[in-house]
């Protein structure tokens, strides 16, 4: 349960959800404008807190750590994407990825960025400032920089929102693959029902509660509206059937 008062009235942002979400799956959460995605994705990554309840996150329970050790575990198990890219201008591509490790001391592992670089389809502009980059290729940048720290979860808050369709497309493609090929476990919240056919689970939301919990078969996977159809992703079966309980958000 997340409340938030505003003057004399409550609102509760989230409602009695309780939710696990599956290693190496792409998960969305999606629902009209207030219903209270956003606050779930931020109490899920650690960004804000709940009112009652428990979060669970790949094996930690983070309700109630102190904000040091709350820091440390979105430093290091997390990874984010806004819609605004949040690129440094004057860094190229490659140093823009590379920045989370430099930053906290590390040496950047060259193959693992490199792999990434490749299956995010972005090896060619890697040396190219942000600017020089079209919308999706900085997206793209912005997913590499959030997946080189290899977090257990990628929180993805409307990846596509500032992008045309095409763009929208390029992006949604390297989220499907991360799951795919890196086995990569992606949650992300949109308001288009469309962008979240690339998802192997949609989980709708309406007035804080969750109301709809969909599993590709049942999610429309194949159809395409706005965005193309994603090209034929196979799930990965039992891996993540054994491994349940990543992320979960329970009511008390
Ligand atoms: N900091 C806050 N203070 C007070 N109320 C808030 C706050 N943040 C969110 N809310 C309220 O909580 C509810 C859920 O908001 P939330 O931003 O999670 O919805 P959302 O589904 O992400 O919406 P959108 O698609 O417009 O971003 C809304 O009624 C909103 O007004």
């Amino acid at each position: 349960m997340k409340t938030y008062r505003q003057g004399t009235a409550e609102v509760r942002a989230l409602d009695g959800v309780s939710v696990g979400v599956r290693r190496a799956r792409f998960t969305a959460v999606v629902g009209p404008s207030g219903s209270g995605k956003s606050t779930l994705m931020h109490c899920v990554a650690g960004l804000d807190t709940v009112t009652s309840g428990s979060i669970v996150l790949d094996g930690t329970e983070i309700t109630g750590l102190s904000d040091r050790r709350l820091t440390r575990v979105r430093r290091e198990r997390i990874g984010f994407v806004f819609q605004s890219f949040n690129l440094l201008p004057q860094l190229t591509a490659y140093e823009n990825i590379v920045l989370p490790v430099t930053m906290s001391g590390g040496r950047p592992d060259r193959e693992l960025v490199d792999h990434l670089c490749e299956v995010l389809g972005i090896a060619h502009r890697a040396s190219h400032r942000p600017a020089e980059l079209s919308g999706g290729q900085q997206q793209r940048v912005a997913v590499a920089r959030a997946l080189v720290a290899r977090p257990a979860v990628l929180f993805a808050d409307e990846p596509t929102g500032n992008l045309d369709s095409r763009a929208g497309t390029e992006v949604l493609t390297v989220l499907r693959r991360s799951v795919d090929e890196l086995g990569q476990t992606v949650v992300m919240v949109t308001h288009d029902p469309a962008a979240a056919r690339y998802a192997d689970r949609v989980l709708t939301l309406a007035d804080g509660r969750l109301v709809k919990d969909e599993h590709a078969a049942s999610a429309g996977h194949t159809a395409s509206a706005g965005y193309a159809a994603p090209a034929g992703h196979a799930a990965p079966s039992g891996r993540a059937a054994a491994l349940a309980g990543d992320v979960t958000g329970r009511r008390r």
